[in-house]
């Protein structure tokens, strides 16, 4: 079992990363003064529940847990404001007081929606991330937590810190190729953002990783993480820099909210956004050869690097101007300036906004 900390004093945190950590979960939750007389409530999703919520449940109540669940849909609509609701009631129902504490254990969806009850339940609660998706590794540290509203991702939510990030890699085994693709894009945007060498580790390590070696998933868990944790040690609440971890999300965003939440799922659309980042960055004369290396290695991990569904650009860009980031409605982009080094632009023209998502749908060139 390997050891990360987020550095943020009094709301410091650890992420236990390694085959069995779920098997130690009780004393990593009295470590982290969660001791068995409190109640925990478990909020897991209809995929993960049958694979992992017995388990998790006995190994809590042989500790003396009292443990409680809620089962919600699996997908990016759960990230609503009516399962929010539907969440709150069961967890009222089941008698939970501010000594409580809520764990998440599935993706990012499970995640960001455990962590909005948790940030809002009796105005907050402790909260637990048992993360179970390969994109989980970027959802379950930082503490952004959010649900979703039809005009925008992530519009509804919170900073709320959980208090301990619990990442047993068994429970990747189970998950279908397309979340594992879709939890490399996160990873490589890591790399992208920060660590050449990480991207050139990725690129030489493509096969293996496919194959979910299991020396090589851990290295990529523990190097993503890494970044992730210095960059939110450093900015907790993005007043600056935590806005390079939006790499490709403001484009990503766009995508997902206009297929309303279903057709790409987040890492696909993140993927899209990234080549149209470093399309944008070039077009800008920021940089150059950024987006065929970026290209290559999102195929390299099976993930789309074209719109694979219409849409206008208008409306793409109509979703963009609400983005969290921006100021005013204007538009705001992470763009790479190399591989592992970005700038973040806020004076960026429609026009070449434009340029960029018409030859994104062609698959062409600018
Ligand atoms: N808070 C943050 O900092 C942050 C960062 C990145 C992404 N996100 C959010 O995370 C969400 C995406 O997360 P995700 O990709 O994990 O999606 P997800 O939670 O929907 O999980 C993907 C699918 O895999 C299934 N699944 C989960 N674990 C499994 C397992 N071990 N075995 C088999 N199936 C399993 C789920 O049921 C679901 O169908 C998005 O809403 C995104 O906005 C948040
Ligand atoms: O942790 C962050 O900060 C990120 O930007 C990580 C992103 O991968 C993640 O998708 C996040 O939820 C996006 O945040 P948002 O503020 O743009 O909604
Ligand atoms: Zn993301």
């Amino acid at each position: 079992m390997k050891r990360l900390t987020v550095e943020l004093g009094e709301r410091s945190y650890p992420i236990w990363i390694g085959a069995g950590v779920l098997g130690q979960l009780p004393r990593l939750l009295e470590e982290a003064g969660i001791n068995n007389q409190r109640k925990l409530f478990i909020v897991t999703d209809e995929h993960v529940a049958p694979l992992y919520l017995d388990k998790t449940t006995t190994v809590l109540r042989d500790a003396g847990y009292m443990v409680y669940h809620s089962i919600v849909e699996a997908g990016e609509k759960a990230k609503s404001l009516s399962i929010y609701e539907r969440v709150m009631t069961e967890a009222l129902e089941a008698g939970l007081d501010r000594q409580s504490a809520f764990l998440a254990l599935g993706g990012g969806v499970v995640g960001d929606l455990a962590g909005f009850v948790a940030a809002t339940y009796m105005r907050g609660v402790a909260f637990i991330q048992i993360p179970t998706t390969l994109l989980a590794h970027d959802s379950s540290v930082g503490g952004k937590v959010a649900v979703n509203h039809p005009l925008g991702k992530n519009i509804i939510g919170a900073f709320h810190q959980p208090r301990l990030v619990a990442y047993d890699t068994e429970l990747l085994k189970t998950l279908p190729s397309r979340e594992v693709a879709a939890g490399f894009a996160e990873v490589i945007k890591h790399g992208l953002i920060w660590d050449e060498a990480f991207v050139e580790w990725l690129e030489q390590n493509a096969d293996g990783l496919q194959r979910f070696d299991d020396n090589l998933l851990q290295e990529t868990l523990l190097r993503a993480c890494s970044v992730k944790v210095a960059v939110v040690s450093e900015d907790e609440k993005e007043r600056g820099l935590r806005a390079i971890l939006n790499l490709g999300h403001t484009f990503g965003h766009a995508f997902e909210a206009l297929c309303g939440y279903e057709k790409l799922n987040h890492g696909e659309a993140v993927a899209i956004g990234m080549v149209a980042a470093a399309m944008l960055a070039e077009h800008l004369g920021m940089a150059s050869s950024i987006s065929n290396r970026t290209r290559r290695i999102l195929k390299q991990y099976s993930l789309p690097v074209v719109l694979p569904y219409a849409m206008e650009a208008d409306a793409i860009i109509e979703v963009m101007r609400r983005d969290k980031k921006g100021e005013g409605g204007k538009l705001v982009f992470v763009l790479p300036t190399a591989i592992g080094k970005v700038e973040i632009r806020k004076d960026v023209a429609e026009e070449a906004v434009r340029d960029v998502l018409c030859a994104l749908q062609e698959g062409g060139k600018l």
